[in-house]
């Protein structure tokens, strides 16, 4: 494959409800979505899943922008690949800018799965037709708010059901929904909020049956989210920690987590994402997909993800609907019974539309060998 155009649209999409975590709320989504064509006029898609501020992570979709325009798009333009897994070691000298690199990956990987007339997820290696997903809600302040929106996604039939905490919206929050529902699949995620000094409040956490809390201390605190797991019978889920596979493999030896959040934009790509994927797999650590409130790209991406099978624990890739008034693919993601069908057809399987895609973008820019 040969990609010879490159189309950057920058978009800005209104969801349906603010969505607030402990970093902070967000409603208006600005991101990034990546248009690639190969020589042979075979077109694929890619979603930088970057937020307008660098609060969930340091990169932010002006950033990202700059860095796929000076650097990333024109090491990619005009040059020969045989296989998508070689962008990984293109991309390998500039550090870290994770999103942006595999914005770029994730479209060769759409092209290339077409070249080849198969799926996505038979592309990486994906062995599930159907996939359960959850859902992520986020903090409320008032309390009844978050138990409808629990009640409403457990009829909806969601698999599981993630809260977001913070210091202060936690236990007793946990308490609340668990006097409600006692034995829906339920977990919670602090976004980093808490620290070693928090034991005590987190330590409160484990009467409640929790799958797992999610990423309870600061990104770089490998050794702290060891010596957490310790002393709570929680399983630690990393998220914002892993942005490689050395940081998987740090984790897994250290004991810091007993499962990942796998994000394919925060490591760089598929290809990195497959080898913590047999990393897991060999280990024993299950894995489940995260999510980056999406548009359609990106959930698509997250679908055939989902497929490989070390993915046994529900993800994020709830449905289109619940994020958005109208998605810019066609057919919209839709969740069943918290099911969500694998396309068959060649690539992402979903088809782009032009005219939503249109409407959104803001800002558009083409680049050509
Ligand atoms: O519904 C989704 O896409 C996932 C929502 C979510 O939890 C999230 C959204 C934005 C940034 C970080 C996270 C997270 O998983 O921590
Ligand atoms: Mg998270």
């Amino acid at each position: 494959m040969k990609i010879i155009e490159i189309t950057m649209h920058r978009m800005n999409m209104r969801m349906k409800n603010p969505f607030t975590t402990s970093f902070g709320t967000e409603q208006d989504r600005e991101f990034i979505i990546l248009e690639a064509k190969d020589e042979d006029g075979t077109i694929g898609w890619g979603e930088c899943v970057t937020s307008e501020s660098p609060l969930y992570i340091e990169e932010f979709t002006k950033a990202a922008w700059v860095m796929l325009e000076e650097y990333l798009i024109p090491l990619t333009l005009g040059r020969e690949f045989s296989h998508p897994d070689e962008l990984t070691d293109l991309f390998e000298p500039f550090k870290r800018n994770n999103l942006a690199k595999a914005a770029i990956d994730a479209a060769a990987w759409d092209i290339y799965a077409k070249q080849q007339g198969i799926s996505l997820a038979q592309a990486i290696g994906g062995c599930r037709t159907d996939i359960e997903v959850g859902v992520s809600l986020g903090i409320e302040d008032d309390i009844e708010k978050l138990l409808n929106n629990i009640k409403e996604k457990t009829e909806e039939g969601y698999k599981r059901i993630k809260v977001k905490i913070k210091p202060g919206k936690d236990v007793e929050v946990v308490e609340q929904i668990r006097k409600q529902f006692p034995d829906i699949p339920l977990m919670v995620d602090a976004n980093s909020a808490y620290t070693l000094d928090d034991m005590e409040t987190l330590k409160k956490l484990d009467p409640f049956n929790l799958m797992m809390i999610e990423q309870p201390l600061t990104a770089g605190d490998l050794i702290d989210h060891a010596e957490l797991q310790k002393h709570i019978k929680t399983p630690i889920c990393l998220d914002e920690s892993i942005h490689s596979y050395d940081d998987a493999r740090q984790a897994i030896q250290l004991g810091s987590g007993k499962i990942i959040n796998m994000k394919v934009g925060r490591v760089g790509g598929i290809t990195t994402m497959k080898r913590i994927h047999e990393l897991c797999k060999e280990a024993n650590v299950p894995m489940w997909c995260g999510g980056m409130l999406e548009s359609g790209v990106g959930r698509a991406h997250n679908i055939a993800v989902t497929s490989l099978s070390t993915f046994t624990l529900p993800g994020d890739t709830a449905a289109s609907s619940r994020y958005w008034e109208e998605d810019i693919i066609d057919p919209e993601v839709y969740v069943k019974d918290g099911i969500v069908q694998v396309p068959a057809s060649p690539g992402i399987g979903y088809e782009v539309n032009r005219e939503k895609l249109a409407k959104y973008t803001v800002e558009k820019k083409t680049f050509k060998q």
